[in-house]
């Protein structure tokens, strides 16, 4: 069993993903982290996110064990991140993993969750499920603001908003794999719903299923 979770930015697609695998007891893979994670190290070495040689050659030696990495949930590894995405040659490289944790998802897990931007149109087209999550973009800056301040990151509103509507316009805009629910996506705005109800919606969907 597969599921799908795609979406902009602070939607609440990876609390949702993260919550929904708990309580199926599937796998989680949060793929932002994957794109967040060549965009660091390549920010991080002082090059470019968007020169598609140095970024592609990042992606390609990618090691995983960075995806713990605490930095990689700045704004600035984010405007990285959606740079680094906009290269094929960077999405074609993390393209394989993503497919095999879907395909056989670690630990014996029965399914797999796979939260992003593309997994119902490119990674997993033949997902089980397919949730599109969305919220205003008021709602996610705010939300946005609220975690990285939690986290301890001194950032300022009008920057935060400034780069997610950014980083959303390359997500949308880009020529390969943009940011567009798949046509058989189920689309959640979570704008006015809180986390449990949005995990409620997302199981009531699959018991309408029988799955
Ligand atoms: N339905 C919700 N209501 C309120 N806050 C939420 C909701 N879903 C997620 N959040 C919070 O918003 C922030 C961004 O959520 P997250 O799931 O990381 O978004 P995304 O993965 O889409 O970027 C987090 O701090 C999270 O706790
Ligand atoms: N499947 C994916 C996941 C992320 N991304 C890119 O990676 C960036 C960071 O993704 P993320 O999911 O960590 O970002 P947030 O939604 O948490 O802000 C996005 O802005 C996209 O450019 C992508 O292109 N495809």
């Amino acid at each position: 069993m597969i599921i799908a979770i795609d979406g902009p930015a602070a939607s609440g697609k990876g609390t949702l993903a993260r919550r929904l695998a708990a309580a199926l007891g599937y796998a989680h893979l949060d793929t932002g982290k994957l794109y967040r994670a060549v965009g660091w190290a390549v920010a991080r070495a002082g090059g470019d996110p968007g020169d598609p040689q140095t970024a592609e050659a990042a992606a390609r030696s990618l090691d995983l064990g960075l995806l713990g990495d605490p930095a990689l949930s700045s704004d600035e590894a984010g405007m990285a991140a959606s740079k680094v995405a906009a290269l094929p040659g960077v999405r074609a490289a993390l393209l394989d993993f993503q497919r095999a944790f879907a395909a056989q998802p670690p630990d014996g897990a029965r399914g797999a969750v796979l939260d992003g931007r593309d997994i119902g149109t490119v990674v997993c087209p033949g997902a089980d499920l397919k949730v599109f999550v969305t919220a205003s973009l008021e709602v996610r800056a705010q939300r946005r603001l609220l975690e990285l301040r939690q986290n301890g990151q001194d950032v300022k509103e009008e920057v935060v908003k400034r780069d997610m509507r950014e980083r959303d316009d390359r997500d949308r805009t880009r020529s390969v794999a943009p940011l567009v629910p798949a046509d058989d996506a189920v689309v959640l705005d979570t704008s006015l719903l809180t986390p449990d109800q949005a995990l409620a919606a997302v199981m009531g969907l699959l018991a309408k299923r029988g799955q």
